[in-house]
């Protein structure tokens, strides 16, 4: 039977957000009220990667469970708190920490902060994450622009997107052959040069998956005949409803391992391996983008 809200209770499926456009008005109300920051760019931080924070002046703190609706954090190097402060004299939010599918969040849950930013009057994400590295060029600490992804989850309709659309948000059928915004990825790429970073940049594609087990080894090869350079559990559902929302979008992954690409490897992925790496890159990463931002 049809719901007030547009959700078919019959079915079954979890479809549509649980929050309204008027939900999240709300929400980003409750939290600019908090706040004297207003910022116009967004920066979600990966696993480990949450240091960035540090950098940023004026701070102010909002926890994430103190936020209606918001996933609250359960892995190891996502803090789950909400920052605001100033970055190279921008103001800016960042999200110290996301949700992920495998913590047993619904996918709706995991873009409500995503969408709380547009409404707040967020223009441009930076989107970064810990991956494995599946091109096999490509060296642990590498940092990868992100210029596609393939949403694995998608083919299940794993997608933010799926349920009622509310055009107040974007479009029914977004695009997303241009996930990546063009500008972003050349401003990235030339920082990075000019910071000395050459070496260790790089451009690829980063596969979506569901997690929380790593890859098997024939999950890797076969990512790897698909075009597929870097692979995590994350990113791309926040990725897809900042463009349905129209904000300008970049994703920078850290390759913090190797995918293991030989049946008979001794090797295995890690999380402490990931965090490591994220916690060596640290400042490169932070160097790069508080260096972009203050380009923007
Ligand atoms: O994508 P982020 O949040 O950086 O985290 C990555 O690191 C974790 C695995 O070590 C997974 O959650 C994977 O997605
Ligand atoms: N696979 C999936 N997610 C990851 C990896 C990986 O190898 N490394 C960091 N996050």
């Amino acid at each position: 039977m049809p719901m007030e809200n547009g959700y078919n209770e019959v079915s079954g499926v979890v479809n549509g957000s649980k929050y309204s456009y008027e939900d999240v008005q709300r929400i980003a109300q409750s939290v600019l009220d908090r706040v004297k920051c207003r910022p116009h760019i967004g920066i979600i931080c990966g696993s480990g990667l949450g240091g960035l924070a540090e950098v940023l002046g004026d701070k102010e703190i909002i926890q994430y469970e103190d936020i209606e609706g918001f996933p609250v954090s359960t892995v190891p190097g996502h803090a789950g708190r909400l920052v605001f402060g100033s970055l190279q004299g921008k103001q800016v939010v960042l999200m110290q920490g996301r949700a992920h599918l495998y913590e047993g969040y619904d996918v709706h849950k995991i873009i409500l902060p995503v969408r709380v930013m547009k409404l707040m009057e967020v223009r441009i994400l930076f989107v970064t994450n810990a991956a494995g590295g599946i091109n096999q060029d490509f060296n642990v600490g590498d940092i990868m622009i992100i210029k596609d992804h393939f949403n694995m989850p998608g083919f299940a309709a794993v997608n933010p997107l799926v349920g009622p659309n509310d055009d107040r948000f974007g479009p029914r059928f977004p695009p997303a052959s241009q996930c990546y915004s063009y500008r972003l990825r050349k401003l990235i790429q030339e920082t990075g040069e000019k910071l000395g970073m050459k070496d260790f940049i790089q451009n690829g594609v980063y596969c979506f998956l569901g997690g929380p087990s790593f890859e098997t080894v024939t999950e890797c090869r076969f990512l790897k005949v698909a075009g597929v350079d870097a692979t995590g559990m994350s990113t791309v559902p926040e990725v897809l409803v900042a463009n349905h929302c129209g904000m300008e979008v970049c994703g920078i992954s850290l390759i913090t391992n190797k995918c293991v690409m030989d049946y008979d490897s001794k090797q295995v992925a890690n999380h402490e391996e990931v965090l490591e790496t994220g916690e060596k890159r640290a400042k490169d990463m932070q160097q790069l983008i508080s260096t972009v931002v203050a380009d923007l």
